[in-house]
């Protein structure tokens, strides 16, 4: 199986350091763009080549530029007969027949955790797509970690909460390292802390039978100090935060 990315930003890059992460040859994958997937692909052992040639040389072709790009660069390529794997977030099925005819169209919302096997992504595939792409299809999201066939209309939420979520984790983050600076620890020290907490948090509630709050309520002693904290956190609205900025993602409609 061969993999093209058109694009070699940061999803794109995600991308081919996941399937790389899967052991896949580095000779199989392809990318272009016009400035960074020459160096990407020395950095990586890739191969490097115009859109059309990635095309061309692949079984899967991943789109990974911007979304306000599709028209431009659908009508410049030829994607006749391929599988076409679009990233673009809020670009629609419809808009990817409507860009790119004949082809063999998918819509995917991955995000950056993709990059160690961890991903977590939603797909939707057109209607021409047959039993026997589909399973090409998801197979190679299965190499990149989770994934979910998704109905469209749920796209956004899941793009808010898996695809720009990674940044509201790593914002937590670097939260509490300021925290953990501002009361004395060195800043490379909190970060390691920060960081460690949040990667067994996630493990432990992933690996128990109880869900958030019931673990939460387990960390807190009875008049102990976490209370003070989840306290404070509920006195500063942090949910009604977290709501607000996520109905903003949601919301927000790409140039
Ligand atoms: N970042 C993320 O976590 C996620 C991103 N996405 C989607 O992924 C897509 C890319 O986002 P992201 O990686 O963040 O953005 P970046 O800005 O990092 O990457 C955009 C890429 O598009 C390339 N590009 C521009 N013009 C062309 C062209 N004509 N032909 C080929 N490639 C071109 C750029 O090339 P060059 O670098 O050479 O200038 C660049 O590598 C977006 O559509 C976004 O919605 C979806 C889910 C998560
Ligand atoms: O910020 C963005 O538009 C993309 C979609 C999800 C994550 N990154």
């Amino acid at each position: 199986m061969t993999y093209g990315f058109i694009g070699a930003g940061n999803m794109a890059t995600a991308m081919m350091k996941g399937l790389l992460h899967a052991n896949v040859d580095p000779a199989d994958i392809y990318v272009s763009s016009p400035h960074r997937a020459k160096s990407l692909a020395e950095e990586l052992h890739i191969n490097a080549a115009d859109s059309q040639t990635v095309i061309d040389h692949s079984d899967i072709v991943v789109l990974a530029f911007l979304p306000n790009q599709l028209t431009e660069i659908g009508a410049t390529l030829n994607f006749t007969n391929k599988i076409v794997v679009s990233v673009l977030a809020q670009i629609t099925i419809a808009d990817l027949n409507q860009a790119i005819p004949n082809a063999f169209n998918v819509r995917a919302l991955p995000n950056i955790n993709s990059a160690i096997g961890q991903g977590n992504t939603a797909l939707a595939f057109a209607d021409n797509i047959d039993a026997a792409q589909n399973k090409i299809v998801t197979h190679f999201w299965q190499l990149l970690g989770n994934s979910v066939t998704l109905e469209e209309e749920q796209f956004a939420i899941f793009s808010a909460i898996a695809g720009s979520g990674p940044a509201y984790v790593f914002k937590f983050i670097d939260a509490l390292t300021k925290a953990g600076v501002a009361n004395g620890l060195e800043e490379t020290q909190a970060a390691s802390i920060a960081t460690q907490t949040v990667l067994g948090s996630a493990s432990t509630l992933n690996q128990s039978d109880s869900d958030a709050v019931t673990l939460m309520n387990s960390v807190a002693s009875p008049g102990g100090s976490t209370r003070a904290g989840l306290d404070n956190f509920e006195a500063n609205q942090f949910d009604d935060v977290v709501a607000k900025a996520i109905l903003a993602t949601v919301n927000h409609k790409h140039a």
